[in-house]
């Protein structure tokens, strides 16, 4: 049985630089995003990939109403959130949690990890005294660290665990919906697989949906049903996961897939992504063509 959508983006637009005072009125305009749509199901991980300024985390930002877009819908479980007031957010905010690349910026490095993690069940007065260290220990647990650790500060860990800290505050209040923003991209690559297998029995047992933001495809492959590509402020592929890998469409997803490190020794060139590909702005009027079943590609660039 298809799930129903967690989240529904629809035509997202953002837009930066191009004041009008003295000194900023001739920054060019930046289309960070532009013309974006995309759906996730309850318990659904789509993978929004894409170079450094494609707009990645922009779209993570205004789907969690952090930075309202400038036109276009957000949609959770059916309710419209682009014209709702902070008040009136407030309520959905519990369910829509974001992490972030950087574990320990993300982190107060005076503050107890244990009051860290606390922290958004005190105001959104969830729970107390002792019910809250209870669960505050409970959280701790499930995400693979020692509830001892609770009145230690953040210096005190590794990036991996630091990254666990604030995987615990974000499940904290029982959220659907969580933006991982380039969550792994800091850590030692012996411990991204484990961060990402954390990721991955967290939905299991919570039924947690993601929008799983990263710059490169490898782990991607492991964690999310569904992949889109993005290129300029657009998305130029979306597909499920193997089809990105076994049939890509758009050149500028081929040279994503081919940027992919392989174990062999034959291979003489270091890919590159083709000049064209990357300095090519996706018009923004361009459609996405269903290719296959739940693969779309943006017009002008079916190969
Ligand atoms: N607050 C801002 N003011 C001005 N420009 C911004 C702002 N936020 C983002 N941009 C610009 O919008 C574009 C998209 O940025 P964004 O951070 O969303 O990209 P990204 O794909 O997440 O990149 P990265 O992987 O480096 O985080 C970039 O050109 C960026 O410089």
């Amino acid at each position: 049985m298809t799930q129903p959508n967690v989240l529904e983006a629809k035509n997202l637009m953002r837009s930066f630089g191009g004041g009008t005072g003295f000194f900023d009125r001739n920054k060019p305009v930046i289309h960070a995003i532009n013309g974006v749509s995309f759906e996730i199901a309850e318990g659904e991980t789509l993978g929004l990939v894409g170079e450094s300024g494609s707009g990645k985390s922009t779209i993570g930002r205004a789907v969690l109403q952090l930075e309202k877009p400038d036109s276009g819908s957000v949609k959770f479980r059916g309710t419209e959130l682009t014209t709702l007031s902070p008040p009136q957010l407030k309520p959905y905010r519990k369910h829509m949690q974001m992490i972030f690349q950087d574990p320990y910026s993300a982190l107060n490095p005076r503050m107890k990890v244990g009051n860290f993690v606390a922290e958004p069940l005190v105001v959104h007065q969830v729970e107390s005294g002792s019910a809250l260290t209870d669960r505050v220990a409970e959280l701790f647990q499930t995400v693979g660290l020692d509830p001892s650790f609770m009145s230690r500060y953040p210096h005190e860990f590794s990036g991996g665990q630091r990254q666990r800290i604030n995987i615990a505050r974000a499940i904290a209040l029982n959220p659907a919906f969580i933006v991982a923003d380039e969550p792994i991209t800091a850590l030692d690559v012996s411990i991204q697989a484990q961060i990402v297998n954390l990721f991955q029995d967290l939905q299991d047992q919570l039924g947690l949906a993601y929008l799983f933001i990263a710059h490169d495809l490898s782990m991607v492959r492991y964690l999310c049903s569904r992949v889109a590509v993005m290129l300029r402020g657009r998305i130029v592929e979306l597909a499920p996961t193997e089809q990105i890998f076994a049939d890509p469409r758009h050149p500028y997803t081929q040279s994503l897939l081919a940027a992919i490190p392989v174990p062999d020794p034959d291979r003489k060139h270091r890919p590159r992504i083709p000049f064209n590909v990357a300095r090519n702005i996706p018009p923004r009027d361009a459609p996405m063509i269903e290719v296959s079943p739940g693969h779309y590609v943006l017009d002008q660039e079916i190969q």
